[in-house]
């Protein structure tokens, strides 16, 4: 009976234990799991800050409000100059057979650059480089601006009244930003994948501000003579995507982190499509620097003065190490067509009629952008017809 008395209480007996293993076990379960909380919480801080700074209207490296001028100096070009070369020279050792072939331009090869590019045939022919700025206005209009609810430009190229449209100035980080989004995404095979980090391929001083109604542009900070090179390319600043795929892969990157979606609006803004001229094979082309941010003269009947620098050839020499001729802007060197003096802006000559841009976009899958306006085609206009 005792036995059974005792094999009945003993559990009973174990009540207070019980009672103070599992107080003991729930309080220790709860400590980890309040520490477990505080350290979410500090996370979720940290979180909350990251997503914060994906705000618009936060100051923050890469969203809107922020300082409002970043200078270059000439200190900074010298010492570019130092590094480039080597970067060029390794980048002429590489193949790759999936890159078009992209050979040198030369002013013969203008004259058989596809037809209605009379403008564009034009600046080669003058000028001998195998590209040049082309219509990147109106190309934000669509898929991806939209989706992101990226400020308006209007039909006319004029960002829209929104106060805070495209005002923040980019600096070393967000240009940083653009080149690990490239090479996250690029094809590691593409052999113009040579840019790696934000470098000054200005040659003279400037400010970039922001003023309507063309937004941010780029500004002498000082008197710079007739004929003087202000901007030299170089295959570290050059982004060139072989297909719209690595171009998109490119903006869906952007687009996920908080911290660089809002980018993804301007590199709709800032991008080039081009043909290279031999081959006819058209790519898409960024310069992940304030080069993206020089503006034009719509009306250049009225304001061609207006225009003050334009790109010429220059050849590989000691000057010049950043040539290239295979990249994007591999020939393109900005100098200036007159006296610039201090504070006035850079413009440059997009080159072409935007409308001209159509084949270079289809040839990529991509829509051509239709800056609010319906293009018109050649079979729409047979149909009319009918
Ligand atoms: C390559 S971006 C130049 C930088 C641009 N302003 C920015 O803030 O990023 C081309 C865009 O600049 C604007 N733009 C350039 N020249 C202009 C002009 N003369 N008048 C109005 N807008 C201009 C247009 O919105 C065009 O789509």
């Amino acid at each position: 009976m005792n036995n059974t008395s005792w094999t009945i209480n003993a559990p009973v007996r174990q009540i207070p234990w019980i009672v103070m293993l599992t107080v003991a076990l729930v309080h220790l379960y709860f400590n980890g799991v309040l520490l477990r909380e505080a350290a979410d919480n500090g996370n979720h801080d940290s979180a909350e800050a990251t997503i914060t700074a994906a705000d618009p209207n936060t100051k923050t490296p890469f969203l809107r409000n922020m300082n409002k001028t970043t200078t270059s100096t000439n200190n900074d070009a010298a010492s570019q100059n130092n590094t480039t070369s080597n970067v060029v020279a390794s980048k002429k050792n590489t193949t790759n057979s999936n890159a078009p072939s992209q050979n040198a331009s030369t002013n013969n090869d203008a004259a058989s650059i596809s037809s209605g590019d009379q403008k564009q045939s034009k600046v080669r022919a003058q000028y001998g480089v195998n590209s040049t700025h082309m219509a990147m206005d109106g190309a934000w209009v669509v898929g991806v601006s939209k989706m992101l609810g990226c400020p308006d430009v209007d039909e006319d190229g004029i960002i829209s009244d929104d106060p805070n449209a495209y005002n923040y100035i980019p600096n070393n980080e967000t240009w940083n930003a653009l080149y690990r989004a490239y090479h996250a995404t690029v094809d590691p095979n593409n052999e113009f994948l040579t840019a790696t980090e934000y470098q000054n391929s200005w040659k003279v001083p400037i400010e970039v501000k922001f003023q309507r109604p063309e937004g941010r542009g780029v500004y002498a900070k000082e008197f710079i003579p007739k004929d003087t090179l202000v901007w030299s390319s170089t295959s570290r600043n050059t982004a060139t995507f072989l297909t719209s795929h690595d171009h998109r892969e490119f903006i869906e990157y952007l687009i996920k982190d908080p911290k660089t979606r809002y980018l993804a609006c301007d590199v709709q803004m800032w991008i080039d499509v081009m043909s290279s001229d031999e081959e006819g094979t058209t790519y898409i082309c960024e310069t992940f620097d304030e080069a993206v941010l020089l503006n034009t003269v719509w009306d250049d009947n009225d304001n061609s003065d207006l225009i003050n620098i334009e790109p010429r050839p220059m050849s590989l020499s000691a000057d010049n190490p950043d040539y290239d001729e295979n990249d994007c802007y591999g020939n393109d060197h900005y100098f200036t067509v007159r006296d610039i003096q201090a504070g006035e802006q850079f413009r440059i000559d997009y080159g072409m009629g935007w409308d001209d841009d159509k084949e270079r976009w289809e040839a990529l899958g991509l829509n051509f952008p239709t800056r609010n306006k319906v293009v018109v085609t050649d079979d729409d206009a047979v149909d009319d017809d009918e």
